[in-house]
């Protein structure tokens, strides 16, 4: 497990290495080529309820055209918020909720969290519906939640690195893998796993790599589909987005 964490740190660092050198211009065209390829996507067209991560300065594929989009065209947008938790002995010390944006106007007046990311201000969260169905942070307050109730559609992810077999490397606190696992067991399993779309900030060869490159254990999750800076879309064989 130690070697794993070391095997992940460092590629972690190649990649923050290899980010440094992106243009502004070649990040604001691969945004747009990766926006593009995902408006036209039935996945995402048809989802009412996305959670999408709300990116740092750079570094990330941009995400303000997607919260724009979809908050026109009526869909429920969830955003990340993470706390501190003291109550769960065996688990992580922070947790990630995705909780719900009201509309544009609560979107714009984000302020930016020490990594740059837009977040919701700690005040406003005790009244925001959160992706588990329930109001307020969902750590303490998951038995509330009636099953069935919450859930996501379409889940776009922020990464490190990707490899072509669909891995995903994050910034290395489980955020996304402990909220993953959160989520699939407060939602209808029936419905099957929702679709995981990771956006893969910045060139082809930056943060994409060849097949199995990003090492992995027993709680990562795979993506179902990846878009690249250049618009390519790529799906995993068990992927439910065709
Ligand atoms: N845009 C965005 N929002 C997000 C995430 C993300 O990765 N991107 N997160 C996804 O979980 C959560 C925030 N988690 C984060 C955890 C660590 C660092 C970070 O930069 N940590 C170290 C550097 C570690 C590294 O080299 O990777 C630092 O503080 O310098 C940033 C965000 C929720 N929101
Ligand atoms: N569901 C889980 N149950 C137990 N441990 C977990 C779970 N999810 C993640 N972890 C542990 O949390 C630590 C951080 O995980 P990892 O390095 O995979 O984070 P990451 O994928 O880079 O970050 P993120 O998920 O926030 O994007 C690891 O020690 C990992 O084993």
């Amino acid at each position: 497990m130690a070697t794993m964490q070391a095997a992940k740190k460092q590629l972690r660092k190649l990649i923050k290495d290899r980010l440094c050198d992106v243009s502004l211009d070649s990040s604001k065209n691969q945004t747009s080529k990766a926006l593009e390829t995902l408006f036209t996507m039935p996945q995402y067209q048809n989802a009412q309820r996305i959670s999408v991560y709300l990116s740092m300065p750079s570094g990330e594929i941009s995400t303000a055209g997607i919260v724009h989009d979809a908050l026109k065209n009526g869909k429920e947008v969830f955003v990340p918020y993470t706390y501190k938790i003291s109550h769960l002995a065996d688990g992580p010390g922070s947790v990630m909720d995705m909780v719900k944006l009201d509309d544009l106007r609560d979107y714009e007046e984000l302020r930016p969290d020490k990594w740059g990311i837009p977040t919701p201000t700690e005040s406003s969260i005790a009244n925001r519906i959160n992706s588990f169905g329930s109001v307020g942070k969902s750590v303490g307050h998951d038995a509330s939640s009636a099953p069935g109730q919450g859930g996501l559609d379409l889940i776009v992810m922020p990464g490190m690195a990707f490899d072509m077999n669909m891995n995903r490397l994050g910034h290395g606190r489980g955020f996304y893998d402990f909220f993953l696992e959160r989520l699939q067991r407060h939602t209808d399993t029936k419905k099957g796993r929702m679709p995981l779309l990771g956006s893969n900030a910045l060139k082809w060869s930056e943060q994409l790599l060849e097949e199995s490159s990003v090492p992995t254990d027993s709680t990562d999750w795979k993506l179902d589909a990846l878009i690249t800076g250049d618009g390519q879309l790529l799906t995993a064989s068990h992927s439910r987005i065709a």
